[in-house]
């Protein structure tokens, strides 16, 4: 069943058309990635579906419901991180998540939360001494007190370290693997790689790419990579390139089956093909082939 709706929606500030009719959805239990360069529209349209903003045109649905008109009702189901948290300095974290379960109905135990978001060891600390991946972490907590079926998170893991990162992700795929839905924006592609489900990229508030992730991936052209040898000209070689600097560079759907035939045409005239590289494509590779475009 479908948890997240989002169906021709238009948001416009002014004269300017923020987002331009997108549509997409997300099942129960699925972590979504939302993806773009900075003011493509990733946040607005999550600032829509919490219910922040009204759509000019189009709807979204969460659960089923309208974020504006059932506001009450979407706000007990769903979990909220922002980019911009609204917290009170001088107050220890354990104050800062005791006001909030104080507001949250059937709120998990505060150390449970703390425990999830990795800051089990941060109780006493006060919200200005954290770092900023901690004050990431300590929203986090905030966003799984009321134990959500949905889950925004605008990009849960700017500016924490690598371990931090990954005990996000971990704590991200645990929720969707007991049921939550999970849209998440990000600027690491390695991690919407990593962690979702599906994904959209938005360009200038459109989307200029979409669909499962492992799927996309399977479509995308790997890379294949190597120093031309001295005195073999390009058209020589048994398969198509183009050059990256000094690199010659092959790109396919099965960079190993590629590289096994130019080695073994490099083979049989005793060439060595130095600096050889062999990648799968990422979703950076899709990304950046699109901002490339021109676009
Ligand atoms: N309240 C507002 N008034 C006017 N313009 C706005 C407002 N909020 C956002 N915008 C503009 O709408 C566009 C989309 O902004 P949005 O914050 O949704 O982008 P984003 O994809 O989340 O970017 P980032 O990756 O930088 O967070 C941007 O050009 C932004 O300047």
């Amino acid at each position: 069943m479908t948890a997240i709706l989002v169906n021709t929606l238009r948001k416009r500030y002014g004269a300017f058309e923020a987002v331009k009719g997108i549509s997409f959805k997300v099942p129960h239990g699925q972590i979504f990635a939302l993806l773009g360069r900075n003011g493509a529209g990733k946040t607005t349209t999550l600032e829509l579906l919490a219910g922040f903003q009204r759509p000019d045109g189009g709807s979204v649905r969460v659960l089923g419901l309208d974020p504006v008109s059932d506001r009450a009702a979407v706000r007990r189901r769903t979990g909220i991180m922002l980019q911009e948290a609204g917290f009170f300095p001088d107050l220890t974290v354990r104050q800062t998540v005791d006001i909030w379960r104080d507001f949250t109905s059937a709120p998990r135990p505060r150390d449970e939360a703390l425990e999830l978001a990795g800051l089990g060891g941060k109780a006493t600390t006060r919200v200005r001494q954290l770092s900023g991946g901690e004050k990431r972490r300590l929203d986090l907590a905030l966003a799984l007190l009321g134990r959500p079926d949905v889950l925004f998170l605008d990009e849960p893991t700017a500016g924490m370290d690598p371990r931090a990162r990954l005990d996000t992700w971990q704590v991200v795929r645990e929720l969707a693997g007991q049921g939550t839905t999970i849209l998440l924006t990000t600027h690491y592609l390695e991690e919407a790689q990593r962690l979702a489900h599906a994904m959209a990229i938005l360009d200038e508030g459109e989307i200029v790419a979409a669909g499962g992730m492992a799927e996309t991936l399977a479509g995308l052209r790997g890379r294949v990579a190597f120093r031309l040898p001295a005195g073999v000209g390009p058209g020589e070689l048994p398969l198509p390139v183009t050059f990256d600097g000094e690199l010659a560079v092959c790109r396919a759907g099965d960079p190993d089956l590629a590289a096994q035939a130019l080695l073994s045409w490099a083979a049989g005239r005793g060439l060595r093909l130095a600096g050889l590289e062999v990648r799968t494509a990422t979703l950076e590779d899709l990304f950046l082939d699109l901002s490339g475009s021109g676009r």
